[in-house]
């Protein structure tokens, strides 16, 4: 593998050159440029990676340079890497939310080969869902390249289209935290009922851990798998009734449509202010 610079080492950072070494790479391979100290020491310590506090010398070099900041620091993060991509031309892996390739590429001022992708959180366990998008200038091999660096994270597929990219983010990148409020809200409901916090929590965990499973290992559909749960006149039946006449699907397609647009908006916000 190339070596690969993280400018940022937050959370998915973190997740991703964790999938990474487990996958094999060499942590001598592998730098990344964080300002919080206390953070590239883990890093160092748990990983092995180089750190740095500063973007250009991590990137010094690098052939694949992940941009892992949050969406309002990319402008000025790409600024201050211009002079590092001009020189080495590394294909840039982006996992921002919203942020368009016309953008990274007009910030780090040239046409240069981009790979926009939205992974999620449960990369941490190697159980993550990344899609990807790459402009023209992508070579099959940095196409390869950049694939393999999420293949470590879980699943990965490339969409046709880069506006796609915020429907992926409103579903999977943020999909997660859709899960977690649903087990909270079960969580919560069964307390209510009087369950002890701790058994609520623990059945409501292992059934999402259940569902999630049968999902991926039956091959069936989540409806199918929905209709053998659910007995005629039974107590599912009352429950899935109960969603309909309160609008669940359209609740849900609601939310998805918010996050969407706010990816979109993301976008627009760093036009007006940059
Ligand atoms: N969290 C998620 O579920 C997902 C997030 N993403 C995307 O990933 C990106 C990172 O998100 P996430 O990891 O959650 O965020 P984090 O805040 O955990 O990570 C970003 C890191 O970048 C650091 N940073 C800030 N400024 C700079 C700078 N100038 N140079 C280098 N590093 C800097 C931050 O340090 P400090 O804390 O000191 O500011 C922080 O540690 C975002 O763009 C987000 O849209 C994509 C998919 C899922
Ligand atoms: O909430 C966010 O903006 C990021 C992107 C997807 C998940 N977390």
């Amino acid at each position: 593998m190339n070596r690969i610079a993280f400018i940022g080492g937050g959370n998915m950072a973190t997740a991703l050159i964790a999938g990474m070494i487990r996958h094999g790479a060499q942590p001598g391979g592998i730098a990344v440029a964080e300002p919080r100290a206390e953070a590239l020491q883990e890093l160092s310590r748990e990983y092995g990676v180089a750190t740095y506090t500063n973007n250009l010398d991590a990137a010094e070099g690098a052939a694949i340079l992940v941009l892992a900041v949050k969406p309002q620091m990319m402008a000025d993060v790409c600024r201050t890497l211009r002079p590092v991509v001009q020189k080495y031309r590394p294909v840039i892996i982006s996992i921002a939310a919203g942020i368009r390739i016309a953008q990274i590429e007009r910030w780090l001022d040239g046409a240069l080969p981009v790979v926009r992708c939205m992974p999620n959180t449960p990369a941490m366990i190697g159980a993550g869902a990344t899609a990807l998008f790459a402009n023209g200038r992508v070579s099959a091999p940095q196409r390869a390249e950049a694939q393999h660096v999420l293949d470590a994270a879980g699943l990965t597929v490339w969409v046709p289209e880069e506006d796609q990219l915020d429907t992926v983010t409103a579903l999977s990148g943020s999909g997660p935290a859709y899960f977690f409020l649903m087990v909270e809200a079960l969580e919560n409901a069964a307390f209510s009922q009087g369950l002890s916090r701790e058994t609520a929590r623990a059945l409501a965990a292992q059934t999402a851990l259940g569902a999630g499973r049968m999902l991926i290992e039956s091959g069936e559909s989540a409806a199918t798998l929905r209709q053998r749960v659910t007995s005629p006149k039974g107590t599912t039946q009352a429950a899935l009734d109960s969603f309909r006449n309160d609008h669940f699907n359209a609740i849900v397609a609601r939310a998805v449509d918010a996050a969407r647009r706010r990816g979109f908006d993301l976008s627009e916000d760093m036009e007006s202010n940059t």
